[in-house]
C-alpha cells in the first residue's frame, strides 16, 4: 500500500515529521510531494523546491523510513478541476492521500481518491506560517524543525533571505498602494 503526502513544506517542520511517522505506521511506502514547486524567494514561500527536498532528505536521515519514501515535486496549475489529473500524470502511483487541506481533500474526493486526515500536532506552534513569523522576528524557530533542517536553513542563510524578501515585498506592496491611490 502506498500513501501520498503533499505540502508546500515552507519549511519542513516537526508537525510534518509527526504526520509522516504516523503515515509510515499505516502504509508500506510514502510519496512525499513538494507542492507549489515553482515558488521561492517570497514571504510565504521562501525556499526553492530543491531546498525543500534537501530539508526532507535531511530530516529522513538514512534509516528505515528513508528507504520507504519517494520525494518528488509538483508545480501548481491554474485550473483546480484538472489538478488531480495533473498530479497523477507527474508522480508515482499511490493508493490513498493524507491531507488536512480542505481544497486538496475536496479535489481528491471528487476524483474518487481515498483521503485520510492525519491528526494535527500542536498546530499553533508547528505551522509553516508561525515558524516563518518567528524567523522574521529572529525568534526561537530552530526547536520547531528537525535539527538537520535547522542546520540546512542556517547553511543557506535562509532566515536572512526570508527577512529580505519579506521586507522588499512589503515595500513593494506599499509602493503599489501609493501608486494606485495616486491614480484615483
Ligand atoms: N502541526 C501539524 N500537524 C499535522 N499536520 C500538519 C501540521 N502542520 C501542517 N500539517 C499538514 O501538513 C500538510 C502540508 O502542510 P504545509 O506544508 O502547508 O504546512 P503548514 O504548516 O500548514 O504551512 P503554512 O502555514 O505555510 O500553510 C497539510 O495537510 C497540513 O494540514
Ligand atoms: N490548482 C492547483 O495547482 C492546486 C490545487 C490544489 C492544491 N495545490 C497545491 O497542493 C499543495 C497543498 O499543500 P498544502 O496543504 O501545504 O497547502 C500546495 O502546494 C498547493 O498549491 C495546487
Amino acid at each position: 500500500m502506498r500513501g501520498l503526502y503533499i505540502g508546500r513544506f515552507q519549511p519542513y517542520h516537526l508537525g510534518h515529521q509527526a504526520v509522516l511517522e504516523e503515515i509510515a505506521r499505516e502504509v508500506d511506502e510514502i510519496v512525499i510531494v513538494i507542492g507549489s514547486a515553482q515558488e521561492s524567494h517570497g514571504p510565504e514561500n521562501p525556499f526553492t523546491s530543491g531546498e525543500r527536498m534537501e530539508m526532507i532528505y535531511a530530516a529522513l536521515g538514512k534509516g528505515e523510513l528513508r528507504k520507504r519514501c519517494i520525494v518528488t515535486t509538483l508545480q501548481d496549475i491554474n485550473r483546480n478541476s484538472l489538478w488531480v489529473s495533473h498530479l497523477q500524470s507527474m508522480v508515482p502511483c499511490f493508493d490513498l492521500v493524507y491531507s488536512n487541506n480542505p481544497l486538496v481533500i475536496r479535489l481528491f474526493s471528487e476524483a474518487g481518491v481515498e483521503v485520510k486526515k492525519p491528526p494535527l500536532y500542536q498546530r499553533d506552534v508547528y505551522s509553516g506560517s508561525a515558524i516563518r513569523a518567528l524567523m522574521r522576528e529572529r525568534g526561537d524557530w530552530e526547536r520547531l524543525v528537525p535539527p538537520a533542517v535547522a542546520g540546512f536553513i542556517q547553511e543557506i542563510n535562509g532566515v536572512e533571505r526570508l527577512c529580505q524578501v519579506s521586507k522588499s515585498d512589503s515595500v513593494h506592496s506599499a509602493d503599489s498602494a501609493m501608486h494606485n491611490s495616486s491614480m484615483i
